[in-house]
């Protein structure tokens, strides 16, 4: 119980905001059930009744239909209204809540990003903030609201039974106790650890599918993908195999509640025709008890199958709180405490290392870019320079030192000061699946065109950007796929220059450019960045000579080109 509050109860905030639908979705369902009882009931007991009174002429005079039939219009009526409004309600309720906790997951993961969260694959990723939220409408839709319904009208049933005789009554209510209790507590059992499998199994092979479609060129070309659908198909049958059995199980625990339902009208039965010989009960009143036990097990039906896949919905909660109590390893503060006095950058004494074990990647850095000064940073390939580069923009902190920005420890900064003094052109910089202008506009949404314009110009792609069928307004592609590499790359120099930030962190921006490209560039950028504070990671010689300074990143340590 500790386990399933601990897996399950940090979920339960989020319905706390819309117990009035959740409390309307449950009262809409205990109405239709009620209804369907005494729709069954006042039939059975109608029909009987009136067969009754016709055998003899002077009580079918005197039997009133009148009434009875109004009763049964009105539960058939008001069973129809209830039943849409449940579902309108307790659907509605479930939808908040699951857009309330996709949020609550979403807002967990950017501070992960990109630090922890590189222990996950992004389709385990896209699994967990769609299926397994999906997973948890198991618990208010499935779970609680007809557990509350089931309890209710075993209640109002029993009381109701009793008005006739006690013995049915309790009959009843040990029946649908074991409808209601014991076969959801034997399917809860049967299908824990499936269900726990069947979270993960569909998990695992989605992730492979979205890698397979990702990967898809490279599967190709080394003639791998045939051993990837293979491994797909293997993960599907796996996945199959436990849903076959969650259907055994369904089939199985589906069967013991009708068995259950018709042994409790058999007993209903027997005890009824027992007080109708003894004249305690008459023949309409026996059909109307009988038939009403029938009805009342429509309010256990779903209980075993939520039971059942209480398992699953566990484990979609384990694997969503994975990432909810994962630490970040960058916090920024809600207000800036200091307010940055110009745009020199300083790295005072920095090391850092991915792993505590490993030897690391900086060790003590040491150096200061004046405001307006622009630096190129050479070392080879694994030396540190990027790392570097994403300690200035604080993907990650220090482990020990400090890095000043205009005097103030940048992680004195709120993340919006941040990101407004220091944009940064990452190696490989993310193009999104729209527009080449909406792809500008997330550096600045409420850019003018003629700043948008002006940037392609100094990124040297307004040209190309005009000549494409639909320009600035054509769509470029999943990751930016219908552009080419150097193309991506000045649409990503583009954005930082429509940014306007004071100081740029350029890793290496003309990478994947050709020679006459690479110099225009070069040379535009130099242009734009007059003024600003400037980081450049390259490993090219282009434009090295008009930078004020070129240093070398080695051994973890930075030195000054000789
Ligand atoms: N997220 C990470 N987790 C663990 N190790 C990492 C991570 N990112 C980089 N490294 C390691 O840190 C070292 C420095 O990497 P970094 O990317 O900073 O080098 P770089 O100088 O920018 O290289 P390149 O010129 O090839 O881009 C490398 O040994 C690399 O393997």
């Amino acid at each position: 119980m500790g386990k399933l509050r601990s897996e399950l109860g940090p979920f339960f905030r989020h319905f706390v905001p819309q117990w009035r639908w959740m409390a309307l979705g449950t009262l809409m369902g205990l109405i239709t059930v009620v209804a369907g009882v005494g729709l069954l009931s006042l039939s059975g007991w109608f029909i009987s009744a009136t067969a009754v009174a016709g055998l003899n002429a002077a009580t079918a005079n005197a039997f009133n239909f009148f009434y009875p039939s109004i009763g049964v219009r009105l539960f058939a009526f008001s069973r129809t209204a209830a039943r849409y409004g449940e579902r309108i309600f307790s659907h509605d309720a479930t939808f908040r809540i699951l857009k309330e906790l996709r949020v609550w997951f979403y807002g967990h993961l950017e501070p992960l990003t990109p630090g922890p969260l590189a222990r996950f694959r992004s389709g385990d990723i896209l699994n967990r903030i769609v299926a397994d939220i999906d997973a948890l409408d198991n618990l208010y839709l499935r779970t609680l609201s007809p557990g509350i319904i089931a309890l209710c009208l075993s209640g109002i049933f029993f009381m109701f039974l009793r008005l006739f005789d006690p013995m049915m009554a309790g009959t009843t209510l040990a029946f649908l106790a074991a409808a209601g209790v014991g076969v959801p507590m034997l399917a809860g059992n049967a299908g824990a650890k499936t269900g726990r499998r069947l979270a993960a199994q569909s998990a695992t092979l989605r992730t492979r599918i979205v890698e397979g479609i990702q990967g898809m060129p490279e599967l190709l070309v080394f003639g791998a993908h045939r051993r990837h659908l293979e491994a797909v198909k293997q993960e599907h049958r796996a996945l199959i195999r436990s849903q076959l059995r969650m259907s055994h199980i369904r089939g199985i625990s589906a069967g013991m509640i009708t068995l259950l339902s018709g042994a409790a009208m058999l007993s209903v039965l027997w005890i009824g025709a027992d007080r109708v010989g003894r004249g305690t009960l008459d023949g309409p009143e026996l059909a109307l008890a009988v038939l009403g036990v029938l009805a009342a097990f429509e309010a256990v039906m779903p209980l075993p199958t939520a039971f059942q896949y209480l398992g699953r919905t566990r484990e979609a909660g384990r694997r969503l709180l994975e990432i909810v109590n994962t630490a970040p390893e960058v916090i920024f503060p809600g207000h800036s405490a200091a307010r940055p006095d110009g745009a020199d950058v300083t790295f005072d004494a920095v090391s850092f290392g991915y792993t505590p074990q490993g030897p690391p990647v900086l060790d003590r850095v040491r150096l200061h870019i004046p405001a307006g000064q622009r630096v190129a940073l050479l070392g080879e390939t694994g030396a540190g320079k990027s790392t570097l580069a994403n300690l200035l923009v604080r993907f990650h902190d220090p482990d020990a030192g400090e890095i000043r920005l205009g005097g103030a420890d940048i992680r004195c900064l709120s993340e919006s000061d941040l990101r407004g003094q220091v944009v940064m052109v990452s190696q490989q910089a993310h193009m999104f699946n729209a527009s080449l202008r909406d792809n500008l506009l997330i550096a600045r949404s409420d850019a003018p065109e003629a700043d948008i314009r002006s940037a392609l110009a100094s990124a040297r792609l307004l040209g190309f950007a005009e000549g494409l069928p639909e320009g600035l307004d054509t769509w470029i592609g999943e990751a930016g796929k219908r552009l080419s590499g150097g193309q991506a790359r000045r649409l990503a120099v583009a954005r930082a220059i429509l940014r306007d930030a004071p100081v740029w962190v350029l890793d290496e921006p003309t990478e994947g450019l050709d020679t006459i490209t690479e110099q225009a560039l070069m040379t535009e950028l130099l242009e734009v960045s007059a003024g600003r504070t400037v980081l450049m990671i390259t490993h090219r010689p282009v434009g090295l000579h008009r930078m004020d300074r070129v240093l070398v990143l080695e051994g973890g340590k930075i030195r000054e080109r000789r």
